[in-house]
Formats: C-alpha cells, sequence, structure tokens
C-alpha cells in the first residue's frame, strides 16, 4: 500500500523533470522507487518503478523507461535482500545493465543524434545515482522510514566499518554530484551568454558595416553626378570621367553614363566590351527603372537586389543619380549608373569566418538571399526558407532550422539585425559544437568525480577503520574476562582518544570485576567451608543421639547394610548385642532423672572405651537400651568380650548429681554371632539378640546370653 502511494507521488514528481542544458533534464520521481526497493524489496519497488515511469512516459513519450527503471528496480530490489547497498547496486547496475541498454534502446527509439547518445545514456547513469543517493540518505536519516512496519530486515548485522563508509560515500556522492552540476549549469549559463552576446555584436558590427558600404556607395555616385555637372565639358569627357571615377571605386561591378535620352556615353570597365562604340549604338536603358527614377524624377535611386546581365551571375545593386546641365541645375541631361558588387559581403565573412564557425545569411526586403556564406549552401537570390526552433531544447539561446525545419534537434543558434533598407542580416552557427562543448565539459567533470568517488570511498573507509578497528579490539579481549595482558599493546597511537578512554575505563572497570570476582570467591570458599561444617555438624546431631552422643537407632540400622556388605566380601562374622540396664526405673525412681541420665551417659563412655575398635558402632538404641553392632568378631571370645564389659561397668561407682550418694550399675546382655550372610534384615539379628535378653533378664540380670549361629545352624 505504502509503494502504491510512493508510485503515485513519483508519477506526479516525474511529470516535471528538471531541465538542464539542451534536452539534458534530471528526473527525482525514482528517488521514491529505490526509496520502495529499500524498504519493501523487488517486486513492491517495480510497482513505484511502473508507477514513476508512466509519469516519464506523460512528458517524454518514449516506453523504453517502463524497461530501464523496471529493471532498475528489481536490482534494487534484489540487492537489499542480499544486503547490498543501494548505491553500491545502482553503479553495479548502470555498469553492468543499464547503460548498455539504455544505449541500445536509444539507438533503436529515441530521436537523438547518435553521437549525442553516450551521453545522454551517461547522464541517466550519473542521475540515478543522484536519486538512489537521495533516496539513500532519506531512509538513514528518517527513523521513521527504517522503522516501517514489514520493511525488509538486514539479514547480518552491518559492521560499523561498512556502515560508516557507506554514509559518509553517499554523503560525498551526493555532494560531488550536485556541485558538479550546479558548477556545469553555470558554465554553460555563461557559455550561452557569451555566445549571445558574440552573436549580437558580431550581427550589429556587420549590419553597420554593410549599411556604411551602401551609403558610402550612393554617396559616391550622387557627387560624382554633381561632378560631372559642374566640370561637364564636352561629351567626350565623359568616358575619362567615368573610367577613373571606376578606377577609384572597384566595388561596381560595372558603371555607365547615358544621354537623355538613355543611349550610353560611357561605359565601365570598356575592357569588358569587344566592341564598346558598337555595343553604344545598339543598346539604351531608357527603359530601365534606375533610367527612370533618376532623370525623369530627378533623384538618386538606389534598385532592388537583382542578379546583373552580361557581368556574371552575382547579386547586385544599381545606384544612379542624374546630372544636370552646367547652367541650369533642373534639366537633367542623363545619369551616372553603377552597379554594386554585394560580394563585398563575402569579404567581411571570410574575415571572421574561420575563427568564429560562423556565418552570414543576407536577405533583401523580399526576403530573398542577397548574400550566404559558403558553407549554408544557400542560392542566392532564391527565398531564404527557416523555421525558429520550438522543440524540446532547454536553452536560453535563439534556435533556428534552416536545413531541416521539421527536426526536434535545433541546427544553429542565430542573431538577426534588420539594416536600414529593410534588409535582414543572419549570424547563424551551428548548435552542435555548444553541445558538445556541455557534453565535454560534463563528462570531465564527471571523470574527475569518479575519481574523487573512489578516493572517497577508500578514505572513508580507512577512517572508519580508526574507529571500527580498535573497537573491535576492545571487544576481542573484553570477551574473555581473564586478567589482561598489557593494554599498551592492544591499542596503538591511532587509536582516536574517545576509544582510547573508553578502553581505559572498559580496562579499569575489568579490573575492578575481577577483583570483586576474587572478593566473592574467597567469601564463597570460607561460606563453603563454614556451611560444610555446619552440615557435618548437623549431620553427626542427626546421626547422634543427643544424651550419651552415641549414634542413634536409625544411624546403626542404616549402617549395618554398609558393615554387613564388606564383611560378606570377606566372609566375617558380626555380633550384634542389645545392653540393657537392670532395674533403672528404680534408679529414676529414687534418685531422679538426672542421676538417670548420669547413669547413661557412664554407660556410654564404658561402651566408647571397651569397644574401642573404629569398625565397632555403638548405639542407643532407646531409653536404657543399647545396641552393638561388632564386625569380624570371634565366636570363641566375643562372650567374653560382652562379659568383660558387664564387669567392668558394675565396678564403676556412678555420682549422682548435686548428691553424695554414689551408685554401681548392672546389665543383661542378649547377643548374636553369625556370618554376615546369616540375614539382610538387622531385625532377625535383634529379634534373637532381644530373645536372649529377655532370658537374661529372666535368669535373674547381670548376665550374657548369646546365640551362636554356625553355618551349620543356619541350614
Ligand atoms: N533418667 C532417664 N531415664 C530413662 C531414660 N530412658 C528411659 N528411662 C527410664 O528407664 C526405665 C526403664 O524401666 P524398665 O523398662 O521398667 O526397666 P528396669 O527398671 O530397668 O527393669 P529391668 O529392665 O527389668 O531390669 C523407665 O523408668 C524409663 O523411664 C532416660 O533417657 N533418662
Amino acid at each position: 500500500m505504502f509503494s502504491l502511494l510512493l508510485g503515485v507521488v513519483a508519477l506526479i514528481i516525474n511529470c516535471y523533470p528538471i531541465p538542464f542544458f539542451a534536452n539534458v533534464q534530471f528526473i527525482l520521481g525514482n528517488t521514491l522507487t529505490v526509496i520502495s526497493s529499500i524498504l519493501f524489496g523487488p517486486w513492491y519497488a517495480l510497482l513505484t518503478s511502473i508507477l514513476a515511469s508512466t509519469g516519464l512516459v506523460i512528458v517524454w513519450d518514449s516506453f523504453h523507461v517502463y524497461i530501464i527503471f523496471g529493471l532498475e528496480a528489481l536490482f534494487l530490489g534484489f540487492c537489499r535482500r542480499r544486503d547490498i547497498y543501494a548505491l553500491y547496486g545502482s553503479v553495479i547496475f548502470w555498469l553492468v545493465f543499464g547503460m548498455p541498454a539504455f544505449y541500445l534502446l536509444g539507438n533503436l527509439f529515441f530521436d537523438l543524434p547518435n553521437n549525442h547518445l553516450p551521453f545522454v545514456t551517461l547522464k541517466q547513469a550519473i542521475n540515478s545515482m543522484i536519486y538512489t543517493s537521495i533516496a539513500s540518505l532519506l531512509v538513514l536519516s528518517i527513523p521513521k522510514l527504517w522503522r516501517f512496519k514489514g520493511r525488509i530486515k538486514d539479514k547480518q548485522r552491518r559492521s560499523l566499518s561498512k556502515q560508516v563508509t557507506y554514509f559518509i560515500t553517499l554523503m560525498i556522492t551526493l555532494s560531488l554530484l550536485l556541485s558538479a552540476l550546479l558548477f556545469n549549469f553555470y558554465f554553460l549559463e555563461r557559455q550561452q551568454q557569451l555566445v549571445k552576446v558574440n552573436q549580437n555584436e558580431t550581427v550589429r558590427h556587420i549590419a553597420y558595416a554593410g549599411e556604411t558600404y551602401l551609403e558610402n556607395h550612393i554617396k559616391v555616385i550622387e557627387n560624382a553626378a554633381y561632378l560631372f555637372t559642374i566640370t561637364n565639358d564636352s561629351p567626350t569627357s565623359s568616358q575619362a570621367f567615368l573610367s577613373n571615377l571606376h578606377r577609384n571605386y572597384p566595388s561596381f561591378i560595372s558603371m555607365l553614363m547615358t544621354n537623355e535620352k538613355g543611349n550610353f556615353i560611357a561605359l565601365s570597365p570598356l575592357s569588358k566590351f569587344q566592341n564598346p562604340d558598337e555595343f553604344k549604338l545598339n543598346n539604351n536603358v531608357k527603359d530601365r527603372d534606375y533610367f527612370i527614377e533618376s532623370f525623369y524624377n530627378l533623384r538618386v535611386y538606389v534598385s532592388s537586389v537583382f542578379v546583373g546581365r552580361g557581368f556574371g551571375n552575382d547579386a547586385i545593386v544599381a545606384m544612379s543619380a542624374p546630372y544636370f546641365d552646367k547652367t541650369d541645375h533642373t534639366k537633367a541631361l542623363g545619369i551616372i549608373e553603377g552597379s554594386l558588387d554585394l560580394n563585398y559581403f563575402d569579404k567581411i565573412d571570410y574575415d571572421f569566418e574561420g575563427m568564429r564557425n560562423q556565418s552570414i545569411v543576407l536577405t533583401d526586403e523580399k526576403n530573398n538571399i542577397i548574400y550566404a556564406s559558403n558553407q549554408l549552401n544557400l542560392k542566392v537570390m532564391t527565398p531564404f526558407h527557416y523555421a525558429l526552433y520550438k522543440g524540446r531544447y532547454q536553452t536560453t539561446l535563439d534556435l533556428i532550422n534552416i536545413n531541416n525545419t521539421d527536426s526536434s534537434t535545433p541546427e544553429y543558434i542565430y542573431a538577426k539585425s534588420e539594416l536600414s533598407n529593410g534588409w535582414k542580416l543572419y549570424i547563424v552557427e551551428p548548435f552542435t559544437p555548444l553541445l558538445k562543448i556541455a557534453e565535454n565539459q560534463m563528462l570531465n567533470s564527471f571523470a574527475m568525480l569518479l575519481v574523487a568517488l573512489l578516493l572517497t570511498f577508500y578514505i572513508s573507509n580507512k577512517i572508519s577503520q580508526l574507529l571500527s578497528i580498535p573497537l573491535e579490539m576492545i571487544a576481542n579481549q573484553f570477551s574473555q574476562l581473564a586478567q589482561s595482558s598489557t593494554k599498551h599493546q592492544l591499542l596503538d597511537d591511532n587509536a582516536p582518544r574517545e576509544v582510547y578512554s573508553l578502553y581505559e575505563t572498559l580496562l579499569a572497570s575489568k579490573q575492578q570485576l575481577i577483583d570483586h570476582q576474587l572478593e566473592l570467591e574467597n567469601i564463597v570458599a570460607i561460606r563453603t567451608e563454614e556451611l560444610e561444617t555446619a552440615n557435618t555438624k548437623l549431620k553427626e546431631l542427626v546421626d547422634r543421639d543427643p544424651l550419651t552422643a552415641l549414634y542413634n537407632r536409625r544411624y546403626a540400622e542404616h549402617k549395618f547394610i554398609e558393615t554387613r556388605e564388606f564383611c560378606l566380601r570377606s566372609e566375617q562374622a558380626i555380633t550384634v548385642a542389645v545392653v540393657d540396664l537392670d532395674f533403672f526405673k528404680a534408679i529414676n525412681d529414687t534418685y531422679g532423672h538426672l542421676a538417670g541420665d548420669e547413669c547413661l551417659r557412664q554407660v556410654a563412655s564404658v561402651l566408647k572405651q571397651h569397644f574401642k575398635r573404629d569398625i565397632d558402632i555403638i548405639s542407643r538404641y532407646g531409653g536404657e537400651e543399647f545396641m552393638l553392632i561388632l564386625p569380624m568378631s570371634n565366636a570363641l571370645n566375643i562372650e567374653h568380650h560382652l562379659n568383660e564389659f558387664r564387669l567392668k561397668l558394675n565396678q564403676i561407682l556412678i555420682s549422682i548429681p548435686n548428691g553424695s550418694q554414689q551408685l554401681t550399675l548392672t546389665c543383661s546382655i542378649g547377643a548374636i554371632i553369625a556370618n554376615a550372610n546369616y540375614h539382610h534384615d538387622l531385625d532377625r539379628w535383634i529379634k534373637i539378640a532381644d530373645d536372649n535378653l529377655y532370658q537374661a533378664k529372666a535368669q535373674g540380670r547381670n548376665r550374657t546370653i548369646l546365640t551362636i549361629i554356625s553355618p551349620e545352624t543356619e541350614s
């Protein structure tokens, strides 16, 4: 939808191309086609381009624009999809496809001189650079455009270096192109002004020279008639007078004098006549305009231009004046006539023709050509046909076509002046050389521009690297959090101050970060250690009985599995014994619970002293009951060992807390010794030990009853 809108605006803009010089125009509507290709890719760009080209078709009336600009839009759109910047895409397009295609189409369809076509083609490429640069700059500088919904996203994030290079290249391209165009425009304006001034001066000078030439010669005839009037002695002196006069004024092709009847009395040059006397007798001019006008109307007469008879095919004018009786200046006696050679203009023409490439056309009051420079190939005394040029070429000069009045290409620049006698003088010079100057001028400046652009690209790339390389190095270095090596090796002196200060700041932050990290690691290590200690303590607390600090029943049961596994491997025997204090209730009742507790602690202490192997598991089984798990026991002496404990306990005197009495304790022990493979379930072992304990109690207490389970018994 947006590309459609862009297309409509482009159509309107393209209806008004910017005139530059001659048939060179610049179009800006295609800027929107490029924007469409950058934002939405090839197909939308094609849509915009079709609309934009329609604007051009309206103005230029040539349908080829659909092909050229359509292809351009597609190409730029596909470049966009491959992350190629529009300006680079445009340069590639015009070099590879655009210019050859434009030239080909131009050759086939354009109404242009062939030698002008390369220039128009190049102009089109330059035009494209301009609108592509404008479009790219617009997209870059109007955030609303590059945030446009649905626009094509870059496939890869572009590097800073590429972005900066492109931005600078764009700006320089645009400013160079515009300044080159402006420079050329003003240069051409000046050039046209010079041509105009020069032509106007020339036409004025030649018109003045022509008028003077005519007036001088009229004066010559007038003066000669007067002189002859006052000096006329005899009819025979007239020939000498005329020959003398003609010698002094050779611009007259021929001169003659007549009497009152129109008969010749003198002729010049006599060399032209084989028999002058006979000619004089046989010829008469009384019917000629110049005789009638001068003799009868008594005035100086200048004829229209005509081609002289008998004196070649040159255009001439006849100038005549009457001469009078010496004593009566109202009585005409005859006329003096001179036929003025108009080839005089040829001499003037010759003087400046080589220098200025200018030609002259002189017409009489009836628009017949009196004189035309040779290179124009125009016939003297034929009507001067020409058409004022009203075609499309943009120029401040006045243009005419002489050879092909219907051509859309102008032929000549001209200036015109009218002489006082109604003659018209035209100065014409071909238009093509001026066009050539314009072309050369533009070609030269664009060649320079191309060099400047390449340099710009190179320099902007270097400039952007000045920023991007150190930044990239910094990024690389800081990507690893390890302690940095030496900062001075990383950035050289060319790195910009801002980047260097950023680097130093980052370096300081990184150091702080590392210090902080070390500090944290230390704290964590300490905390972990404390936690581990606390954990161990907690575990101890969980596994132990708080009163006696012996293992508790849960721990003993759990440890039994592990112990049994171990003994299984070496086929060792395990003793499980339950130790129960005798008449403990009575102690509690008699001496109090604190005394009972003290007794329990003392029992635990004796147990630990007596069963002192690391592998022995001594636990408080409940109340005043203790359970012993004694791995790797020997069936031969375990009963003795248990009894030893029983006797040792009995020998201990336990002091009552806060009391002066001391008491002794006895205990009963029920036990079982069996090979580890006897049973995996501890309860089975305890059951037998408990049964034995029960019997020991029943048999009077303070004794040990042991069951030895041998492999035979088991089976
Ligand atoms: N002070 C103290 N007494 C306890 C503790 N645990 C259990 N007892 C007491 O131990 C006594 C055990 O009594 P009985 O089971 O009757 O056994 P006995 O009095 O020792 O008699 P026999 O075992 O038959 O010799 C009970 O009165 C319990 O209250 C303890 O942690 N501290």
